[in-house]
């Protein structure tokens, strides 16, 4: 079985900037979320996948090969889509594919039209193979960003914040997408959404300053919370809780009303029990 392998990797920009630090990670078949607060690291650490960014130290392996010293196994076996796929005006659906595949060594002819013509049944963007991709909608532009990033057959995927900026109707039919190229390939999704972390992500990890937090499969992350979680309405509408000898979770407007929410091995005093979800997982890894 394929498995990508991240081995103690940390990587500093040039301006200094430590964006990971010590990061090891395992992945396998399915879909792995990456969850984390802007600034986390989450692109820097696909980018280093990629290839784009050099670790300072650390390792990376796919399949037990380094991926440093093979350029032509990292390019055939990972495909990525970028937070920001930009797109050269009027080109279309068809040829971009085409060219795309060109790039990453599908040499043959005939193999690279089967495999273009596929890709767009695949990503339902078939009768749209002739229009200009810098015309589409976001729901198919990311469509069109998950078949190219599987042009070549990669064992793995790569996909940062691909559903950002999506109505729900494009991001439920793009998820659903996901969620069956998962069944054959390792998916490694960066977000902040935790709701598709949720539904999506056989394993996540909570990354936050560069390192990982917390990591597991979300619904035993989830009941590791159980009989933790606590609730009441708030005192304060905004600024600190005075008072708070508690680690707290989350303070949010319900139905206008704020509420506190805390993490406690015991009831404390005027709360009530809430049932965890993995929200409360997320924050309480941000703020242990
Ligand atoms: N090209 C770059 N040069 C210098 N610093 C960078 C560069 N790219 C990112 N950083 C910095 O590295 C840190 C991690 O950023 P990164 O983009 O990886 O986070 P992220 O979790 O993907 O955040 P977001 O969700 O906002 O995209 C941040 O402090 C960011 O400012």
């Amino acid at each position: 079985m394929n498995s990508l392998s991240i081995d103690t990797v940390s990587v500093t920009w040039r301006n200094g900037v430590k964006a990971l630090n010590d990061i090891s990670l395992q992945f396998s078949k399915g879909m792995f979320g990456l969850l984390g607060p802007n600034g986390a690291g989450k692109s820097t650490l696909l980018k280093t996948i990629v290839g784009l960014q050099q670790p300072d130290k650390g390792k990376i392996f796919l399949n037990g090969i380094d991926l440093s010293n093979d350029q032509f196994y990292l390019r055939k076996q990972l495909g990525y889509l970028p937070q920001d796929f930009g797109v050269y005006p009027g080109v279309t659906a068809w040829d971009l594919l085409q060219h795309i595949a060109i790039l990453k060594g599908v040499g043959d002819a005939t193999a690279r039209r089967k495999q273009v013509t596929y890709l767009l049944e695949q990503m339902n963007l078939s009768e749209y193979r002739n229009s200009a991709v810098h015309r589409f909608s976001g729901g198919m532009k990311q469509r069109f960003g998950v078949a190219q990033a599987l042009i070549g057959n990669p064992q793995v995927i790569l996909l940062d914040e691909p559903t950002a900026g999506l109505d729900p109707e494009e991001r439920h039919r793009f998820n659903s997408m996901l969620s069956a190229l998962s069944e054959e390939l390792i998916v490694v999704l960066s977000t902040h959404l935790v709701e598709d972390v949720r539904n999506l992500c056989d394993n996540m990890a909570v990354i936050h300053q560069g390192r990982v937090v917390a990591e597991g499969k979300p619904a035993m992350m989830i009941s590791a919370l159980d009989g933790k979680i606590w609730s009441k309405k708030s005192a304060v509408t905004s600024g600190p809780e005075p008072d708070f000898p508690h680690r707290l979770i989350s303070r949010q407007l319900i139905g206008k009303r704020p509420f506190v929410t805390v993490y406690a091995e015991v009831q404390p005093p005027g709360f009530v029990p809430d049932a965890p979800t993995l929200e409360h997982v997320y924050f309480h890894a941000l703020n242990s």
